[in-house]
């Protein structure tokens, strides 16, 4: 792969979210991951929630025994977590702020109130080899700390953007925007790698994907439903035009 070339995460979350809905076996996130890395995804990302409301234990070890694309494990900061993440040694490891009353991930981790403990919480990740990064709203104070605290790695929260472009409020979309932009640039100046997720749609993902610091984006809601009407293949394929035409612009 090129060196500024920009990876495209797929979130296969909402595969389990179908699948809860009845419970038993279908759709099967793994077989989602499996299609997603035969159609060029550069990673999976999943998310096992405290509540288990869509991803649940037995997909993560399906997941570590499928994958030839790296896992990008997505959880929040808890010791059950950890050990959860210390077991599988996953690729990447991205620590997000969880409310089990949140229809979903609102904010950003408030790493820069909590910069000891989160030190402590991420060193044996790190020494077991997982990237840790960590997923914040795009504010200095939030770089900053995760910066000091040793994260190599970032994912700047995009959903307001995307909230805003999804509801027409250009002003708001623009404002986001600005700021995702800055934050991009000083956190690569400070060295950290810079990823963004959350909401993104076709629509959205140009004005992301055109930032040449940022390494990868992470998508999956939007994908997903495309995919029940073109199928995963073609989703991914069209979410890949839509990045490379930015990149490339
Ligand atoms: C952290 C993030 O943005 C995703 O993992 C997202 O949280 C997954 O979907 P839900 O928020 O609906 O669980
Ligand atoms: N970290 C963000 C992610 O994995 C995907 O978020 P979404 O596209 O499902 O909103």
């Amino acid at each position: 792969m090129a060196q500024n070339a920009l990876r495209l995460g797929v979130n296969i979350d909402h595969v389990a979210t179908v699948r809860n809905a009845r419970g038993g076996d279908n759709p099967d996130p793994v077989r989602a991951a499996i299609l997603a890395q035969n159609a060029g995804a550069d990673g999976i990302t999943a998310h096992l929630r405290e509540d288990r409301r869509h991803i649940v234990d037995a997909d993560i070890d399906g997941l570590m025994a499928a994958l030839r694309i790296p896992l990008n494990f997505e959880m929040a900061a808890t010791a059950e977590m950890q050990a959860i993440a210390l077991r599988h040694k996953p690729h990447a490891v991205c620590l997000v702020p969880e409310k089990r009353e949140e229809r979903t991930t609102e904010g950003g981790l408030d790493v820069a109130g909590n910069d000891n403990a989160l030190a402590d919480y991420i060193t044996p990740l790190r020494e077991a080899g997982s990237r840790v990064s960590m997923f914040i709203g795009a504010e200095k104070a939030q770089v900053e700390a995760s910066h000091r605290i040793g994260a190599p790695v970032i994912e700047l929260h995009a959903g307001a953007y995307a909230d805003a472009w999804a509801e027409g409020r250009w002003d708001a979309r623009d404002a986001e925007l600005a700021k995702i932009t800055e934050m991009v640039a000083y956190a690569s100046e400070l060295g950290l790698e810079v990823h963004v997720g959350h909401g993104l749609t076709y629509d959205s993902v140009g004005p992301i994907a055109a930032l040449p610091e940022v390494k990868e984006l992470n998508i999956g809601h939007f994908l997903m439903g495309e995919a029940m009407f073109v199928g995963l293949p073609a989703a991914l394929a069209e979410m890949r035009r839509q990045m490379d035409l930015a990149r490339q612009s």
